[in-house]
């Protein structure tokens, strides 16, 4: 087999850069290599502002894209070798398949807690559609949870789930570290013990894909909006969380079939439980070899330069399994995300066709800001910027505006400018905080009118 682009991944940032590709290129051949023979494809795509943007994700068979456009053909095969120095590449059943330009799409995988190889059944992770199932299936008889991490998945499972006991423990001290500080994280707690219904409930999360379990891609937002989470105690209004604050897991001292779990911490608490979820992130697949060495950076990703190129010719990486590695703009940073994982996969196929068309090549706007759009404890959260003050050193001031159970905002500033916003809520900021930190305008004249709710601040910069 052979194609002029070949892109492995059937996740959000293959999809993206395939159909980009296809647009872009309708003479062209397209082969998207997918272990999964279900793909990620955005739909309800819509901006709220000029660079956050909102969409839906739909996992859908992959004949969708064979359907949709000429030249994509989609090929089920796990990539185990890649021939750079030849330009193709080797699948586990011995397939080759030639390119001339090759983008690496494989996404990431569950980055566990040790103590997950000594209890492989009782220590989950959660990434794709399988290991939802598999989680569901074991929670069914689980009276007692322990959720370790505290980022976007531990979040959702604490505030999804029902009937089971929940021990919470987090390195921070704080809920939901990776997008929010002390002051957002009380904010949601009103919402943490409350036990939520399902919008519509489904009782299957997708189409069959037949009894080999695969790596597929990676679940996204609103994946749990529909789902029953239950585990074995009988319904309660409200549930049982306990939060363990500053803590990580230190040891289990249980034998191996022996149930409950003991689970020590390392502030010395001992836990018993069922089950365990590792929610504590993720690392850059690396199921495959290379003639010549791909670099990788010190957090795992490989390495890509500003127009999405690996340190190999004809190379290119996007989405959770790069790095990026040029010198990123000042409001900007990656993060594991959807949305970056569609920015770059558009991206890096723009990035492709100038290059073979030997056309200069302009870094995306995207990359000017970082932006997110997602829910944590039934809010509506969109961070901008610098949110949580990163890279800031510290120097920098905070303004926050709160009504319980309503909104919470905080904009971060230095130099009397607009550095990053955390807005929960309906704020109706967005846009306006946007252009702050876009403009770098000098906020010194309004001083804390800024997030006076009887000023329209909007007026100030009309
Ligand atoms: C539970 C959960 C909830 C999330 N919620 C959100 C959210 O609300 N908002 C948000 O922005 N982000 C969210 N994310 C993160 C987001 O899903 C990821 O950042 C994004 O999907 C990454 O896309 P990707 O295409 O880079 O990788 P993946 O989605 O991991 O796709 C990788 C693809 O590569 C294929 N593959 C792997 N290895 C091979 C191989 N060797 N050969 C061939 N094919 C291979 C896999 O089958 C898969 O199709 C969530 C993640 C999880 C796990
Ligand atoms: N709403 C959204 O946008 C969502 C996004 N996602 C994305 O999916 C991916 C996976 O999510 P998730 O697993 O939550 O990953 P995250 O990277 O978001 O969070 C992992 C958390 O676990 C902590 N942690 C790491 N190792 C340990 C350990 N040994 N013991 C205790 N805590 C530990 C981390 O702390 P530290 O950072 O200090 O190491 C961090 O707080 C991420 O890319 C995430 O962004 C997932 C769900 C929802």
């Amino acid at each position: 087999m052979e194609a002029t682009f070949v892109i492995v991944g059937g996740g959000i940032a293959g999809v993206s850069c395939a159909e980009t590709l296809a647009f872009l290129h309708p003479e062209k051949s397209i082969i998207l290599l997918s272990e999964s023979s279900l793909i990620k494809t955005v739909t309800n795509l819509h901006t709220i502002t000029k660079t956050i943007i909102a969409f839906d994700v739909e996992e859908s068979s992959s004949n969708t894209l064979n359907e949709k456009y000429q030249n994509i053909k989609v090929v089920h095969e796990e990539m185990v070798d890649i021939k750079d120095e030849h330009c193709y590449v080797l699948t586990k059943n011995g397939v080759q398949i030639k390119y001339s330009y090759l983008c690496l799409c494989m996404g990431a995988e569950p980055k566990l807690i040790p103590q997950y190889k000594q209890f492989p059944d009782r220590i989950l992770g959660i990434r794709d559609t399988d290991s939802v199932e598999a989680f569901l299936n074991k929670l069914k008889n689980c009276r007692k949870l322990v959720v370790v991490g505290n980022g976007g998945i531990a979040s959702e499972i604490v505030y999804k789930i029902q009937n089971t006991d929940i021990d919470w423990v987090v390195k921070d001290n704080h809920i939901s570290a990776t997008f929010v500080d002390p002051g957002a994280a009380e904010f949601f707690q009103d919402n943490l013990k409350k036990n939520v219904k399902s919008e519509k409930i489904s009782k299957r999360m997708r189409y069959e894909e037949g009894e080999t379990p695969k790596s597929g891609a990676a679940l996204g937002p609103d994946w749990y909006k529909n789902l029953i989470i239950a585990g074995a105690s009988s319904e309660n209004s409200s549930k049982n969380v306990s939060i363990h604050y500053q803590a990580e897991i230190a040891t289990i001292i249980t034998q191996e079939s022996e149930n409950p779990l003991k689970v020590t911490l390392t502030d010395g608490k001992i836990l018993e439980c069922d089950l365990i979820i590792s929610a504590t992130g993720v690392n850059a697949r690396k199921n495959f070899s290379t003639t010549n060495s791909l670099d990788y950076a010190a957090n795992e990703g490989i390495k890509v330069d500003e127009y999405m190129r690996t340190n190999l010719k004809n190379i290119y990486a996007a989405g959770d399994i790069c790095s990026a590695n040029w010198q990123i703009a000042k409001h900007w940073f990656q993060m594991k995300l959807w949305t970056q994982a569609r920015q770059m996969g558009c991206y890096a196929a723009k990035c492709m066709s100038g290059h073979l068309n030997n056309e200069e090549v302009l870094q995306d706007f995207c990359f000017e800001i970082f932006t997110h759009s997602t829910k944590l404890f039934g809010h509506k959260v969109i961070l901008l910027g610098l949110y949580n003050g990163q890279k800031l050193d510290k120097r920098y001031e905070l303004l926050v505006r709160t009504t319980k159970g309503l909104e919470y905002v905080k904009f971060v500033i230095q130099d009397h400018k607009l550095q990053g916003a955390v807005l929960i809520g309906e704020t109706d900021l967005e846009e306006t905080a946007e252009n702050l930190i876009l403009n770098q305008i000098s906020l010194e004249p309004y001083g804390d009118d800024i997030l006076n709710p009887d000023i329209d601040i909007e007026d100030y910069f009309d």
